[in-house]
């Protein structure tokens, strides 16, 4: 059996309902499905769109082998043997678009499109989704840590408190896009090339007799990296001192300390007293390092009492995502062949935020000439060109939609790229340093009032008059 092959990393129910329509017949009809989220997460003004990469590879291993055949076969009597027969020959032929990774994204626009057999779409949806949320969730949570501490080093520690090895490597991949400089993960360092850092652990301290010991055979083992964690017995009358001392004996030798890290206690106290006492040593190079359930609520405190940290090392509460675990991204079906043609289709709810967005569906952010920066982003059915020629656009508001604004002079930039064409990898990968790059490129579109922690202006999704019209039409034909 191997653990790498992820096509069966799906719900019982798209296989049922895969089996269903080709006993039907209608397992060959197209059909396009929209990934999308309906409410930013942590209540940011943003997200952070990542999970490409993991998706593209999803996509291009898809394939049930001997495996995974004979387990379905064993699972549901049902499944026809010719069903089967069908699945052993599977492979993607569809198209799929979505938005790059690193890309600023906003609720009730469309991330990812797949277009395809319905057989084959339907098959995707909870890798995708699964890829999609967390990475996406991740990414902005450290977006957020990154916005709060702009000039610092951050390191992501999170692996040990993570949800499993998959969340602790892609996770840390997530937080390097948005500008997190390095990882702990070695593995994620091998596999993605995130710069790996680390200190060391209370447990080498302890298995000393003495403190002192410790941080001199550390010192002398690993002289080129340097950072003694100092809170095991005493930060400010031990830690710090012997530190210190270390520091001084290494000068001596030609070498130079890279810092300490604080793990405990009062972490504004703790740094503000220690960088005087290695400053009044004349050891103003000697970094401090700060952990110990850190997350950007905690940093952005810190920094406001003045703390004196450089460096910030963050595990669970990343990593985890721990106030709020979960981003709701869907995949909702938005049309379907009939009788050789695309018909748009709608799902009704008694919530008006959850009644969908029928049709084939592109997404434009829409950035001002003379500001250089996005005004809103514009969704509009496929193929309306409208927002692409730069006439003047109006801009209404879909809940309320007598509030509305014109723009004139823009740029209508497609969010969604062709990452498969009829099965066919079209999209070439960036390297992460381009998408952290991109990233950043991403950042400068928006006006600070949109990238706040808290209480963040709420940037406009809206709707093209087409796209709107087709909506009330669907809404109206349901109700009859
Ligand atoms: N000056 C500060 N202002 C706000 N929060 C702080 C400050 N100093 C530390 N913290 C945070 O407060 C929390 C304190 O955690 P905790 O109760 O575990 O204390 P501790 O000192 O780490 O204790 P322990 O020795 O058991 O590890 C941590 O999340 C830490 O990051
Ligand atoms: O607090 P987080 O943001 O999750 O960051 C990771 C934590 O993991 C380590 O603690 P742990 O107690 O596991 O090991 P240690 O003995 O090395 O401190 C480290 O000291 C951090 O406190
Ligand atoms: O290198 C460190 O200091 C580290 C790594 C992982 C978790 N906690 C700390």
């Amino acid at each position: 059996m191997s653990y790498h092959n992820l096509t069966l990393h799906t719900d019982k129910y798209q296989i049922n309902m895969m089996y269903a329509h080709w006993v039907n017949g209608s397992h060959k009809s197209k059909a396009v499905f929209e990934a999308f989220f309906r409410k930013l997460p942590f209540g940011n003004g943003y997200a952070v769109f990542a999970g490409l990469e993991r998706i593209v590879n999803y996509i291009n291993n898809l394939h049930f082998d001997d495996d995974i055949i004979a387990y379905l076969a064993e699972q549901e009597e049902n499944y026809d043997p010719e069903f089967l027969k069908l699945l052993r020959d599977f492979r993607f032929n569809g198209n799929l678009s979505a938005v790059e990774e690193g890309a600023i994204v906003f609720a009730n626009e469309p991330l990812i499109r797949v277009e395809g057999e319905i057989f084959e779409a339907q098959l995707v949806e909870t890798a995708l989704l699964n890829f999609m949320n967390f990475q996406t969730l991740i990414a902005t949570k450290a977006s957020r840590i990154r916005q709060v501490a702009p000039d610092d080093i951050l390191m992501e520690f999170g692996t040990r408190r993570a949800q499993e090895a998959d969340a602790a490597i892609w996770g840390a991949r997530a937080a390097y896009i948005v500008g997190f400089d390095a990882t702990s993960n070695m593995r994620a360092g091998m596999l993605f090339g995130i710069p790996s850092k680390g200190t060391h652990a209370h447990a080498w301290v302890q298995s000393h007799d003495t403190e002192e010991q410790a941080f001199i055979r550390y010192a002398e083992a690993l002289p080129n990296q340097v950072t003694l964690l100092v809170d095991t017995y005493d930060t400010l009358r031990s830690g710090v001192p012997l530190a210190i001392k270390v520091a001084k004996a290494m000068e001596q030798q030609g070498k130079q300390m890279n810092g300490i890290r604080l793990d405990s206690g009062d972490l504004a106290y703790l740094s503000k007293t220690a960088r005087a006492m290695f400053d009044e040593a004349g050891l103003s190079y000697v970094k401090i390092v700060a952990s110990n359930d850190l997350d950007e609520h905690i940093i952005f405190n810190l920094k406001a009492q003045g703390a004196r940290i450089d460096s910030w090392g963050v595990g669970t509460q990343l990593i985890t995502a721990a106030d709020q675990p979960s981003l709701g991204g869907v995949y909702k079906l938005v049309a379907r062949e009939k009788d050789g043609a695309y018909v748009p289709v709608i799902k009704i709810s008694g919530n008006p935020e959850k009644v969908s967005t029928p049709g084939i569906k592109d997404a434009y952010r829409i950035v001002s000439r003379a500001t250089g920066k996005a005004e809103a982003d514009y969704v509009t059915l496929a193929g309306e060109t409208e927002a692409v020629q730069g006439q003047k656009l109006k801009l209404f508001d879909k809940l309320h939609p007598y509030l509305f604004k014109f723009v004139e002079d823009y740029d209508a930039i497609p969010l969604l790229r062709p990452i498969f064409v009829e099965g066919k990898q079209v999209y070439e990968l960036p390297a992460l340093e381009q998408i952290r790059r991109f990233h950043r490129e991403q950042l400068d579109l928006f006006w600070p009032e949109y990238l706040r922690k808290l209480n963040p202006a709420i940037y406009p999704i809206d709707l093209s008059v087409k796209a709107w019209q087709q909506k009330m039409d669907l809404i109206q034909e349901h109700s009859k």
